[in-house]
């Protein structure tokens, strides 16, 4: 399957004499780029065509081979053996209750989007339904910062255009690296061993194929740890840089461990340590502290402007990060069959995320083999997890740096940048060191103080986005939430 995802070409919408568009960087680049309705249908359609029908009955059987692995190993079936590392057997319901605190605010950014989008395109994008998946500027519509330019609270405020920013400073491929790598220093973190610089691949090759999903290695040895990237000018690879390169710090803080420990508390750590620092790279204070930001000026609209996009790949991000599991949990139990596979997807797309195809699906179709995650067997709720406990981090590290005050407005959680605070860094890095050696809950209460997962963090960081958002809202009487979709998927049996 990662070999049929990763070799599949589709024809450009306009010219199909032209038909070796891969995923990355072609049809990524066109999600988000695009303002042709159509062609951002044939791309999503295509893509799906061109992965979805040659994996189905893969997928069957590695449903079955992963469920006699996972029984082999005592565990009653995938989704247990995937879970087992939370060691909570409340684990499921935490996640539920996690969402339930965080979805009125998703409801709030999603009504706020579908009546921008609706301004834009018209009758395409209904004003009470799901929103058509094609036009959020994402594959998967797991991240809507693409379109942020024709969203923002504040139009008429200064365009803050990140990539063109880098590309303007001639910023290079080893440029976004040494940068990630000189926050992580500043803040008395590692740099990357020469290894690092000699064996990993940041550029996609142009002699061979290769996996082009980013991902970071740990080889065990104590001294070897790479980085996979097939790297582009953006913005979103220059914080991918950062996420990937955080998998490599924790690497580097557990080495010493037994092998046993050498890995995160939990799955959703790992996911948590570079986005933990994009959090303050992606501060105005930050951007301007390295150039990438020229405006002296940080006036709130700015301010709300940026809060709005960083919303736009948080908040976004939170139904899907939870539904992919939630799919896959029932698939491996069971209660999802093969004839069910993909109206069930749909059902759940439309549920948690309220986006619909943007053409009718059928049980014929395979759309979740469309997410590499799926195809690749690579588990999701962890990622879920980390877009919850990366905002516990990072309320903890700001304390600590004195960048953040809940009683001081001057120092709202949102403006925080740890960058050059050791204090900072060093509490960070004793929760790191632990590895997996000690139950999640004593490592998170080592940088936190809690012992739990809190959704608090998060809903204070984006505290003046909801009241901005409910306001916005009721002054354009918007209809919150979505109702049935007229699109969807038919069982053809
Ligand atoms: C040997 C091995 O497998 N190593 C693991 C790491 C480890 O376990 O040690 C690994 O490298 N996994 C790859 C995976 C890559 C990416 C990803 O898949 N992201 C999710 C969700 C997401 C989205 C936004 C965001 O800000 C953070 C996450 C997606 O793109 O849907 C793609 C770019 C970002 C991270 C990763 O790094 O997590
Ligand atoms: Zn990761």
């Amino acid at each position: 399957m990662e070999k049929i995802y990763s070799t599949a070409k589709i024809c450009a919408f306009d010219n199909n004499s032209t038909c070796d568009l891969a995923l990355e960087p072609e049809l990524t680049q066109t999600l988000a780029n695009s303002r042709n309705p159509e062609e951002l249908k044939h791309v999503w359609v295509e893509w799906r065509n061109a992965v979805g029908p040659h994996c189905r009955l893969l997928f069957e059987e590695y449903v079955d081979l992963s469920n006699e692995a996972a029984r082999l190993n005592n565990f009653t079936n995938t989704a247990e053996s995937w879970l087992d590392g939370y060691e909570d057997p409340q684990f499921r319901q935490q996640i539920e209750s996690l969402w339930e605190q965080l979805k009125p605010l998703y409801l709030q950014i999603h009504a706020y989007v579908r009546f921008q989008l609706r301004k834009k395109y018209g009758d395409v994008v209904s004003e009470k339904g799901p929103i058509p998946a094609h036009l959020l500027g994402n594959m998967w519509a797991q991240r809507w910062r693409n379109v942020a330019q024709f969203n923002l609270p504040y139009p008429d405020k200064e365009e803050v255009d990140l990539t063109a920013e880098l590309r303007a400073q001639n910023y290079t491929v080893d440029k976004i690296f040494r940068t990630a790598e000189d926050f992580f220093k500043s803040i008395n973190l590692t740099e990357m061993p020469q290894t690092f610089w000699e064996r990993s691949i940041l550029e996609k090759p142009k002699d061979r194929e290769m996996v082009c999903h980013a991902s970071a290695w740990d080889f065990y040895d104590r001294k070897d740890f790479r980085i996979k990237q097939c790297t582009a000018i953006t913005m979103e690879h220059f914080t991918t840089a950062h996420h990937e390169m955080g998998h490599v710090e924790y690497f580097i803080q557990y080495k010493n461990q037994p092998v046993k420990f050498r890995r995160g508390a939990n799955s959703g750590f790992h996911e948590a340590v570079g986005d933990l620092i994009s959090l303050s790279v992606e501060s105005r204070k930050h951007l301007r502290k390295i150039g990438l930001l020229k405006s002296e000026s940080d006036d709130p609209e700015n301010v709300l402007n940026n809060l709005f996009q960083i919303g736009l790949d948080k908040i976004v991000f939170l139904p899907f990060g939870y539904l992919m599991d939630l799919w896959r949990w029932d698939v491996f139990e069971g209660k999802i069959t093969p004839d069910e596979y993909n109206c069930k997807w749909w059902e759940l797309r439309e549920k948690y995320q309220g986006v619909e195809p943007p053409v009718n699906r059928t049980d014929q179709d395979f759309d979740p083999a469309a997410k590499y995650h799926i195809i690749a067997s690579v588990p999701y709720i962890r990622y879920f997890v980390s877009f919850v406990i990366q905002f516990q981090f990072h309320r903890a590290v700001c304390e600590k740096a004195g960048q953040y005050d809940a009683n001081d407005p001057s120092k709202p959680l949102h403006e925080c940048d740890i960058y050059q605070n050791t204090e900072a860094g060093n509490a960070l890095k004793k929760m790191l060191q632990l590895g997996s050696s000690r139950p999640w809950p004593d490592a998170i209460e080592v940088l936190t103080g809690q012992r739990t997962m809190d959704a608090s963090a998060l809903l204070e960081y984006f505290k003046p986005l909801h009241k901005w958002l409910e306001q916005e809202n009721k002054k354009n009487k918007v209809f919150i939430g979505w109702e049935k979709s007229t699109k969807g998927c038919v069982n053809t049996k």
